[in-house]
């Protein structure tokens, strides 16, 4: 015993190889495979961008709770959410709610040239999430900033400006951990997987298979994103995606299982954008979707559009017809099997896409047209709900507006027939719904006794946590 002992102090390095060399054979020839796989696979996938691990042992090496604080830098507005997960990655209340969450208008990108001053557009969001961070756990607790569409529209230089202060604003005023990366430019097909996480996961239909899944559409002011799980045959004919475009499909291991998920972003075609696009047509005239009455300007992205309409009426058919040529729907561009609009390829449909969660705008301008409750956090509606609610909106002058829709905010009263338009021309005509197709539009999900915000970040906070 003692021999042996002693021969097993003093073996080399080499003679350790050669007495494991079976079990280091049986290890390496998975890797090697593994590693080929990857190698050979086509590349119209990316793989992983959210990786959940199955927590069932409760093998993770933090302590109870794991906070993660998670800026939202939206092209409409600022917002943070504040999460704390246990072990199994359950959320947890924070005081008596599931998340803290605070927003402000505007956002980042309403101060172009000034990247000190859009930085400090966030110290109130970040005082009060850090506070909601017990003291102790604080260096512990990741904070990310990701921004969408706002800085995506605003180029390379001045969005880097805005991070840069961005990351010196956390270095000096937080004593939160920044990780690399932690404050970026989220391209669209991350946010528009982090949205699909984040419903599902709210659902618990992560680790089901696929076709137990939901699809998600995220309209924003800048972008739209849609996404939805895949079959693997399906994922493996996805076409190669267009010049300066992310890939469409993107592989994910979520609760033990593997995912396809199918997603793209649409980089102006949010709403506020699409306002823009369909103003853009009628120069200085009247334009068939502005209510009549109302003559002004529209400010988006540094430029003003005259915003005018026709004294005898805004007009539903016309103003579709404007529509459906700034989507694009019957653009040559389509060399795929079959398009959504603007040339991109549609995913080919199936069970992942069974149910669709629609968020952001959807829910809010349908509560403002008054054929939803503000006061529910999701509701169930048809794509014509929207026509027809446009049909009222296009057929009233603005005198009539608060009468007519009590809930309208007075800035988007102009806009009302323009956008439940632009909202239906994209359900129907964009993704191909069928106007009698039930959607649930979500503002929040339900998930226990309570209910939690329907954005993109939780997907995030989830990955920051479950990240090694
Ligand atoms: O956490 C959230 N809860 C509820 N609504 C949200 C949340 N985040 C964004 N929204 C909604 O998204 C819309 C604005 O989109 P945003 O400013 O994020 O544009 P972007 O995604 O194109 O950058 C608004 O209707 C806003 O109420
Ligand atoms: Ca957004």
């Amino acid at each position: 015993m003692t021999a042996k002992r002693a021969i097993g102090r003093h073996e080399s390095l080499a003679d350790k190889i050669h007495r494991h060399r079976g079990l280091l054979l049986v290890i390496s020839i998975p890797i090697v495979l593994i590693a080929l796989v990857l190698l050979l696979m086509p590349g119209s996938s990316t793989s992983v961008s959210v990786t959940m691990k199955s927590h069932e042992g409760g093998s993770n090496s933090r302590g109870p709770k794991n906070y993660a604080v998670i800026f939202d830098a939206g092209s409409s507005g600022s917002r943070v959410h504040v999460y704390c997960f246990d072990q199994n990655l359950d959320l947890v209340p924070l005081e008596n709610e599931l998340e803290l969450f605070l927003q402000l208008k505007p956002g980042l990108s309403a101060y172009p040239n000034d990247p000190r001053q859009s930085a400090n557009s966030l110290v109130s969001l970040l005082d009060k999430a850090e506070a909601s961070v017990p003291r102790e756990l604080r260096p512990k607790t990741p904070v990310r900033v990701g921004a969408t569409a706002g800085l995506r529209a605003l180029g390379h230089k001045a969005s880097e400006n805005i991070l840069q202060a961005v990351r010196e604003l956390l270095k000096d005023r937080s004593r939160l951990k920044t990780e690399a990366n932690a404050v970026t430019v989220l391209d669209g097909t991350q946010e528009g997987s982090y949205q699909w996480v984040t419903i599902n996961y709210l659902l618990r239909t992560l680790g089901k298979p696929y076709s137990d899944t939901v699809g998600v559409v995220d309209l924003g002011g800048g972008s739209v994103q849609m996404a939805y799980a895949i079959s693997e045959e399906d994922a493996a004919t996805a076409p190669k995606p267009l010049e300066g475009e992310d890939s469409y499909v993107r592989e994910m291991y979520l609760k033990g299982r593997k995912y396809f998920l199918y997603v793209h972003s649409y980089l102006h075609y949010g709403l506020l954008a699409a306002r823009a696009e369909i103003l853009k047509v009628s120069e200085d005239s009247n334009n068939p979707c502005i209510v009549t009455g109302h003559s002004g300007t529209y400010k988006y992205g540094g430029n003003a559009f005259k915003a005018i309409g026709s004294s005898s009426g805004a007009s539903l058919d016309e103003c579709r017809r404007v529509a459906i040529n700034a989507l694009k729907v019957n653009d040559s561009l389509c060399t795929h099997m079959k398009c959504t609009f603007g040339g991109v390829w549609n995913g080919g449909g199936g069970g992942g896409q069974k149910k669709i969660f629609v968020a952001s705008f959807f829910f809010d301008r349908a509560a403002e047209a008054g054929f939803v409750d503000p006061k529910q956090p999701v509701a169930e509606v048809r794509p014509l709900d929207f026509e027809k609610a446009a049909n009222k909106a296009c057929n009233m002058r603005m005198e009539e507006g608060k009468s007519k829709f009590p809930r309208v905010e007075e800035d988007n009263l102009p806009y009302l027939c323009l956008d439940l338009v632009y909202q239906y021309t994209l359900l129907v005509d964009g993704f191909g719904l069928k106007p009698s197709q039930t959607i649930t539009l979500v503002k929040k999900v339900k998930y226990g006794d309570y209910a939690v915000e329907a954005a993109w970040p939780l997907g995030s906070a989830i990955e920051a946590v479950s990240s090694p």
